[in-house]
Order: C-alpha cells, then sequence, then structure tokens
C-alpha cells in the first residue's frame, strides 16, 4: 500500500485556462491540458502509484543514467523510482527536489547530488527544467538523462515527427543498427525505438487530434519510442500501446555530462501547442 507522501499530486493552473499534474512518485508530470481542454500527456491506466515504483506514462526522469548508458544495472536509474520533495510551489509552476538522502538509490550508487524539477506553465506551453549540482567536495559526477515524454496520440497511424532528417540513429528496434533518417516525416510503424544524435532544431509531433513543438536545451538527442503489440504485451502497467508516442529529450548518446566538484548542470525541455 502507498503512503500518501507517494499518492501526492501537484496540481497547476496557467492564467491561459491551462492545467498540469505533477506526481511526487518520480517528480512525474502526468497530465497537461492545453486552454483547449486537450490532454496533452498519455498515462497508462494500468499505472502503478507505488512507493519504489516508475510511473508508466507521463514525463519520468530518467537520471543519473538513460537506458543502460552508464554504470547501474537498472534502467532508466533511479530518478524516476524515487520519492521527490515539493521544495515550492505557486499556481502556475512547482519546484521538486531530490539528494542522496531522499532517494531510493540504485545498488552500486553512493555519489552525493542535488538534483532540482522545475515545472512551469505559460502560455500554450509547459516547461520542465531539470537541474543537477555536484554536491561532492572532491569528486566529479556523472550522469546521462531523458525526460521520457510520453505524448498521447488520438490515433497512431496518423502520426508524424518533423525534425530529424538528415540524422544518425541507433536503432534499438534493430540491435543497435546505426542508420541516417531519410524521410522529413518519421512515422510510427511497428516497434520504433531510436535514439537520434544530436538534434539541432525543434521537434515536431502531429497527429489526427493536434500538435506539439518540443523545444530543448542542453539535451542534444532525441529518443522516439513505441513498442507496438508484441512488446507491449510484455509491459504488466502498459494499457494501450496505440495511444502514445514518446519523444524524449536526453542526453544520452555521446559522453555523459561531467560535472565538477559543486558544478551544475541545467536541462530544460518547452512543449508548446500547435
Ligand atoms: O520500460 P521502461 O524501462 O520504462 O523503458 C521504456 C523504453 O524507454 C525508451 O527510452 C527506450 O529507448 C526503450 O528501449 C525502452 O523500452
Amino acid at each position: 500500500m502507498a503512503g500518501e507522501s507517494e499518492l501526492r499530486e501537484v496540481r497547476l493552473e496557467g492564467d491561459d485556462g491551462s492545467s498540469a499534474a505533477i506526481r511526487t512518485q518520480g517528480a512525474t508530470l502526468t497530465s497537461w491540458k492545453t486552454a483547449d481542454g486537450q490532454e496533452r500527456i498519455f498515462v497508462s491506466s494500468t499505472a502503478k502509484y507505488e512507493r519504489g515504483a516508475a510511473i508508466r506514462g507521463g514525463v519520468p526522469v530518467c537520471w543519473p543514467q538513460f537506458a543502460m548508458r552508464g554504470p547501474l544495472r537498472q534502467q532508466h536509474g533511479f530518478a524516476r523510482n524515487s520519492t521527490w520533495q515539493v521544495a515550492r510551489q505557486d499556481k502556475a509552476s512547482v519546484v521538486l527536489t531530490l539528494d542522496e538522502t531522499t532517494a531510493k538509490l540504485a545498488e552500486g550508487w553512493s555519489a552525493p547530488f542535488a538534483l532540482e524539477m522545475e515545472v512551469s506553465l505559460g502560455k500554450d506551453t509547459l516547461t520542465q527544467e531539470l537541474r543537477v549540482r555536484n554536491t561532492d567536495p572532491t569528486q566529479s559526477l556523472s550522469f546521462t538523462t531523458a525526460l521520457h515524454t510520453y505524448f498521447t496520440v488520438s490515433d497512431l497511424p496518423s502520426v508524424e515527427i518533423s525534425g530529424l532528417q538528415g540524422l544518425q540513429y541507433d536503432d534499438n528496434a534493430r540491435n543497435g543498427a546505426i542508420v541516417t533518417e531519410q524521410g522529413d516525416r518519421v512515422r510510427i510503424e511497428g516497434e520504433v525505438d531510436r535514439l537520434y544524435e544530436a538534434v539541432p532544431g525543434a521537434v515536431e509531433l502531429r497527429h489526427a487530434g493536434g500538435g506539439v513543438r518540443l523545444l530543448r536545451h542542453a539535451l542534444p538527442d532525441v529518443v522516439v519510442w513505441n513498442p507496438a503489440e508484441d512488446k507491449a504485451s510484455r509491459l504488466a502497467d502498459l494499457s494501450d500501446w496505440r495511444g502514445f508516442v514518446c519523444i524524449e529529450a536526453a542526453h544520452a548518446a555521446g559522453a555523459p555530462v561531467e560535472l565538477a566538484p559543486g558544478a551544475s548542470w541545467v536541462g530544460r525541455q518547452e512543449m508548446s501547442k500547435l
């Protein structure tokens, strides 16, 4: 049975009539409704709201490693499985924090750190800023990361993702083959699990029911993921693989972020309605 702190949800209201919800469980954004009433974020109806679990859907924070790109044996790290603290909140923004004393640390992790996640609503936009500080006085801190956004889509076959043409990607649905994106629109046909490297500008998602533009700062790479039917059937907490596509702003492909003792890093994504 989850305690109250795991189930705590912070709700935000934007001046433009938009709203958002963030769980202390993983600092996971679980809803962004634009002023037109459209829900832009997908959460599985069978997601687990339990201490130590990650929420299937929303925007889990992958830290201190994306996938298995780091020293831990825990996919996507431990920030998404940890209960964060609410540090500050007002009507349209919230800051949540996590450090080594409050996190559910993965086996093998001993470095101290201070994380902040700020979520804020603006006109037709939602911004998430992840701030990382190395609180160790002598050792450097190394990490990979991603904001693992599950965008809700009305009709998966209508999905078109632009902004990736000509870029190289690791195709994790094809044993990590290195491929160059030829098309100007990526479509979701079967399992898609791609890590696009060094994406220079905005990525746009369009589907029959709407669209979103994703801008990134210090998160150079972009992951596109949908498991399709076969893989989805092995994910017990995923209700509907046709209801979403993940577009993940990441620092994952090249060298990890290296923070000197006392140094800080800021990564940000801004989603806006198209
Ligand atoms: O099931 P998890 O750990 O939440 O991961 C979901 C997916 O996350 C994506 O970021 C990865 O590229 C996929 O390989 C992975 O399957």
